[in-house]
């Protein structure tokens, strides 16, 4: 069984994750799946959008000209949205309107029903109507040419709604990365499925990876839990290939010798990246590649599992996508007391965070054991305890990884 040589540092295995994935190729994607891609090149207006002047109230369609309070007007035609009015509008004249409804010819103004006498073959005006009065020109939204979102953005819900404006179908995206996850040990038991027997926990790693995978917009599936066994994980890494961009694995990566996943891999033709970071929690962690597939052998520890998905396998899977943000925000924090890192790797310390005077406030959760799930739904952020100190002094700037993004707003 091979032990670890020279452990990488933290800043060293994050650049070499990012210098060894590559941008997914474009692929034109249905818009109604290109949530969370990004766009591969700048998306120009093909429409002129709205496309045609038209009303943004109920009521009439009129010539502002003859709009005065207390005048009647003659109804000659009505315009719908979808259905445009067959006549125009002559002096004293008026063609019933619906919000969308195409401005008929001759009139410049819309006056919403509540200011007339109401709805009827004519109509009494009680408020007078200036030229242009509750129309939406043609092209104010966008103009066909227009250069509407630009190359590397994220397609949210709005540039989703945006795109459809102007017609797009399908949009030019980098593709979604595909990542197969795999939970390794015999000691697993599929949640829900029976009772533990001794020496038996469930299966909380895959669950966790493949939501973190789906939260960082990669396509994400779970195959089942592979015993500690060569045949059955060879057999297993093997079905993973067949599909994965990405193969993630939970387990078996540290130095006993039941940790086949990394003998395995390698057994495979994958070519080792690195193999055991200067950090807590994740030390085993295995980085590997073979020819367009990337490889992530994480500590089966659960928190170590979801702390090195988020630091190593999330900033990867984004930039798969062409997303500029890769890696979460990181802010400075301070802690009101000396803190000590006894464990001579950085420490990725799970903290809460509070806003105060002197910026953020930083208190561990408790204990830091790389096996405590429940402490990871406590905390808000990762702060960085350096190996290269014992740790920090009471107010002494240090970084750390914000995950719950919405405590900086
Ligand atoms: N002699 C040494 N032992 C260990 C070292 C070391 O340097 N020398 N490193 C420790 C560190 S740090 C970590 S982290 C763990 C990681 O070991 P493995 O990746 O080989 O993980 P396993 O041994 O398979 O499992 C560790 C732990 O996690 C539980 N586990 C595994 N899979 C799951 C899952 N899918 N869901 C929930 N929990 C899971 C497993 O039962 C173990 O308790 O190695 C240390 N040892
Ligand atoms: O570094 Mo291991 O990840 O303690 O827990």
């Amino acid at each position: 069984m091979q032990l670890f040589e020279k452990l990488m540092e933290y800043p060293d295995a994050e650049r070499l994750v990012l210098d060894n994935t590559h941008r997914l190729p474009v692929e034109e994607t249905p818009l109604g799946e290109a949530l969370g891609l990004a766009l591969a090149e700048d998306l120009r207006a093909t429409v002129d959008s709205p496309p045609f002047d038209n009303s943004a109230v109920d009521g009439y369609a009129v010539r502002s000209a003859d709009a005065e309070a207390g005048r009647t007007f003659r109804v000659v035609d009505e315009a719908p949205a979808g259905r445009p009015a067959e006549k125009s509008v002559g002096e004293g004249e008026a063609i019933k309107i619906f919000t969308g409804g195409v401005i008929p010819e001759g009139a410049d103004a819309t006056v919403m029903v509540e200011n007339t006498s109401g709805w009827g073959e004519s109509f009494e005006l009680k408020k007078g109507a200036s030229p242009g009065q509750n129309i939406r020109e043609a092209g104010q939204d966008t103009q066909k040419g227009d250069t509407i979102l630009r190359a590397g953005t994220e397609i949210g819900a709005p540039e989703i709604a945006l795109a459809a404006t102007q017609g797009y179908g399908t949009l030019p995206v980098f593709r979604r990365p595909r990542v197969v996850v795999l939970s390794t040990g015999t000691e697993l038991v599929e949640p829900g499925t029976r009772d533990l027997a001794p020496g038996e926990i469930f299966d909380s790693n895959s669950y966790a990876i493949v939501a973190q995978a789906r939260e960082a917009g990669a396509g994400a599936r779970r195959l089942y839990a592979a015993s500690d066994d060569a045949g059955t994980l060879r057999a297993a890494i093997e079905e993973a290939l067949e599909t994965a961009d990405v193969v993630v694995t939970s387990g078996g990566v540290s130095v006993g010798e039941k940790d086949l996943v990394k003998s395995t891999l390698l057994d495979l033709g994958v070519e080792q990246v690195f193999w055991g970071v200067k950090f807590k929690p994740g030390k085993p962690l295995f980085y590997g590649k073979r020819d367009e597939t990337r490889f992530f052998g994480l500590p089966g520890n659960p928190v170590s599992a979801m702390v090195c998905f988020d630091l190593f396998v999330r900033p990867a899977l984004m930039g798969m996508m062409g997303r500029e943000d890769k890696g979460r925000p990181r802010v400075p924090v301070y802690f009101e007391e000396d803190v000590v890192n006894k464990f001579g790797r950085m420490h990725a310390m799970r903290v809460s965070l509070e806003r105060t005077e002197r910026g953020w406030l930083a208190r561990s959760v408790g204990a830091q054991g790389s096996g405590l799930v429940s402490s990871l739904t406590k905390a808000d952020a990762l702060a960085l305890i350096g190996p290269e100190s014992e740790g920090v002094s009471a107010g002494e700037p240090v970084e750390a990884i914000v995950l719950r993004e919405e405590k900086l707003l």
